[in-house]
């Protein structure tokens, strides 16, 4: 609790693939303090809390939708649970990559939450490889022009608007820019990163980090957020604006959905076979267009211990091992686990070995990726010729 009694919150933003819940988890393992975390993923899979349970119980997920507009009132919901139970000293709130900070923060500031919490810091965390692209690149108008032309803007129903908008009022809003993934490019381009960004928001602190990892402080600590200041950004404007549903130019309802506003879809593959691993390794050198995000776990063909989590943020695409499929423990120890696990998604002849994962990107054809990964299934005892694939923990598959 700080000086006016609340509970202090952080809330996490960037865009998709940032290194959000690399920080989120940096932040898990460093910080000093009980952290309640809740995390936000567009997919109806939400990989990123499967991922960050690892390190600690107190991991609330909302999925399927973006806590900015359609899970607003899950998160409203969420936070006043947390706030009764008070086994934490500190919130982090990890949006989705569509989301914009403000509709979020305002939850805690005007909103139910504000009484049993105290918002300290907004974050938003930048991918230094990409971000430049992204905003200035492309279909994107000038950063100038963005912020001019916002405020009395007309919206009209299918219309999208390009990423870097989204991007750019993720950064007008944030007390703390993490120019994160600085180990991709020199200090040249994170110099003129970092001058793009202080245009945009000259009272931002910016630091610079790799894999996300900062001084906890510097997060959790700022003490930087000033609703007094931040409420006069034409990004909070706009989306507080949004977020209460006025109405807009032509009469009519216009909803805030950042998925529809942005363009970006999304769709889950499932499977319960196993993909043929040097088939995959070939899918992931030769990647779908349209894809900005994917993610997930994946069965392999030959592979029946270890689960392997895929990770593909703009060009990166990783593979890792990401634990042990309970179906191949020995059976005292499955029934141990499943009862520990009583949500577990469990198949009567696999067990919860699986394929699943998430595609998020704008302009994506999802039949032909859903063909491709299905031509990839293979029958469990299938001979595997081929298998690119680390066995051990600490390596990975880069494509
Ligand atoms: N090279 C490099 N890779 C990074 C860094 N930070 C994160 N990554 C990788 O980038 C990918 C995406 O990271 P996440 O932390 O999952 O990104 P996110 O912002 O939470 O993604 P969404 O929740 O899907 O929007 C993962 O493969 C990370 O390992 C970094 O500083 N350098």
């Amino acid at each position: 609790m700080n000086a006016s009694g609340g509970t202090p919150v952080t809330v996490l933003s960037g865009a998709l693939g940032a290194g959000k819940t690399t920080t989120l988890d940096h932040l898990l393992t460093n910080a000093d303090r009980r952290l309640a975390v809740l995390v936000n993923d567009m997919g109806e899979v939400n990989i990123d809390a499967e991922l960050v349970a690892n390190r600690t119980g107190n991991v609330t997920e909302l999925s399927n939708g973006c806590i900015c507009c359609d899970l607003r009132d899950d998160l409203e919901v969420e936070v006043s649970r947390l706030a009764r139970e008070r086994e934490f000293d500190h919130l982090v709130v990890e949006s989705s990559g569509i989301s914009e900070p403000a509709p979020v923060a305002s939850l805690f500031t005007t909103g139910a939450a504000s009484a049993p919490y105290d918002l300290d810091t907004l974050v938003t965390v930048v991918d230094v490889s990409t971000f430049r692209g992204t905003v200035e690149g492309g279909e994107t108008v000038e950063t100038d022009a963005v912020a001019r032309d916002r405020p009395g803007r007309v919206e009209r129903e299918g219309e999208t608007r390009p990423l870097g908008e989204l991007l750019v009022a993720q950064v007008e809003t944030a007390d703390v820019v993490l120019l994160n993934k600085c180990d991709l490019v020199g200090d040249d381009e994170v110099d003129a990163v970092e001058d793009l960004i202080r245009s945009l928001n000259p009272r931002a602190n910016l630091v610079r980090s790799e894999h996300g990892r900062v001084e906890p402080a510097e997060l959790l600590d700022s003490g930087r957020f000033d609703l007094d200041t931040v409420s006069e950004t034409d990004a909070w404007k706009h989306a507080v604006a949004h977020a209460e549903g006025e109405f807009d130019g032509e009469g009519g309802h216009d909803h805030h959905d950042p998925a529809t506003e942005y363009g970006v879809e999304s769709f889950v593959v499932r499977a319960r076979r196993p993909l043929d691993p040097g088939a995959f390794a070939d899918f992931l050198r030769d990647f779908p267009e349209g894809v900005i995000r994917s993610k997930g776990i994946v069965w392999l063909a030959g592979e029946d211990e270890h689960s392997y989590h895929v990770e593909q943020a703009g060009p990166s695409r990783r593979v890792e091992v990401h634990g042990r499929w309970i179906a191949g423990l020995e059976e005292s120890r499955q029934e141990m686990q499943r009862r520990m696990h009583p949500d577990l998604d469990w198949d009567e002849e696999h067990g919860d070995r699986r394929v699943e994962l998430v595609f998020i990107g704008k302009g994506m054809d999802e039949a032909e990726i859903r063909e491709r990964v299905e031509s990839m299934l293979v029958d469990p005892d299938a001979v595997v010729t081929a298998h690119p694939f680390p066995t051990e923990a600490d390596e990975t598959f880069v494509a």
